[in-house]
């Protein structure tokens, strides 16, 4: 454990897939509660990927009617630089799965600005609107002045890299930047924009969500490995993280 282990890292191993959703659902549900009763608001960060199917649950009873979604704010971790109509658009994904499907106002969606089709201008103009939030009050800073969110949902590839973070690619070292862009993503398509690690890690919560035999490997290497050099290593929030893992992805443990 010592290799990912933040201030407080839980493991949470359930049997199956559904079960990691259904426990995932309880847990958004639950800090999405406490967020907003202690602050007002609730700031959460969406990966692309299995993610947005893992969430399946909340948008359905009882959080359907429970959550108070008119306090949510929504981010993205990592985007891929393609129009927000296309099928590898990250937005589309938690559009269709997810934010068409429960009340989250549109104003309160910070998504990318797909016209600008240079990935370092797409970049740059998502760090320039966080700063906006920041500058807004929506946000705070971290005492290290990163933009701090309350809960980040982060997927992991079967190669260890978490938002688009890569191994054997220099994003994951950034220590300055917000948000940077990467031009030969080895992970389809090519061109992305993504939070840095000082950014995810400046986060109250992160949930690392990973379920399915073929992800045995790099789980086994991040949590039972002293040292792991993979990226999904370097997450240590301030806050706690929690992983979910369903029994397939725990198998190598
Ligand atoms: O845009 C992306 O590609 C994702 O944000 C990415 O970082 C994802 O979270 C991981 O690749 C895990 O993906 P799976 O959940 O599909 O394994």
């Amino acid at each position: 454990m010592a290799a990912c282990s933040g201030k407080k890292t839980e493991k949470i191993i359930l049997k199956t897939e559904d079960d990691v959703a259904k426990a995932l659902a309880e847990y958004t549900a639950d800090l999405s509660r406490r967020f907003i009763k202690e602050k007002g608001s609730f700031t959460v960060v969406l990966s692309g990927g299995t993610l947005i199917d893992t969430m399946r649950y909340l948008t359905e009873s009882p959080y359907k009617e429970s959550v108070e979604w008119s306090k949510w704010s929504i981010f993205w971790l990592d985007e891929r630089v393609v129009p927000k109509t296309s099928d590898d658009s990250n937005y589309k994904l938690a559009m269709d799965g997810f934010l068409s499907k429960v009340p989250i106002p549109e104003a309160n969606i910070l998504a990318i600005d797909d016209t600008k089709s240079k990935p370092s201008d797409a970049a740059d103009d998502y760090e320039a609107r966080l700063k906006d939030w920041v500058d807004k009050k929506i946000l705070p800073l971290s005492s290290d002045n990163f933009p701090k969110h309350d809960l980040m949902l982060l997927g992991m590839g079967p190669d260890g890299h978490v938002a688009s973070l890569f191994p054997n690619r220099t994003q994951q070292f950034e220590t300055q930047r917000w948000v940077t862009f990467i031009l030969d993503s080895p992970k389809p398509p090519p061109p992305r924009i993504t939070y840095t690690f000082p950014v995810i890690n400046a986060a109250s919560e992160i949930a690392m969500v990973v379920t399915g035999a073929e992800l045995a490997d790099a789980v086994k290497n991040v949590l039972g490995t002293p040292n792991s050099t993979l990226p999904a290593a370097k997450v240590r929030p301030e806050g706690l993280l929690t992983w979910f893992l369903d029994q397939p992805a725990a198998s190598g443990l």
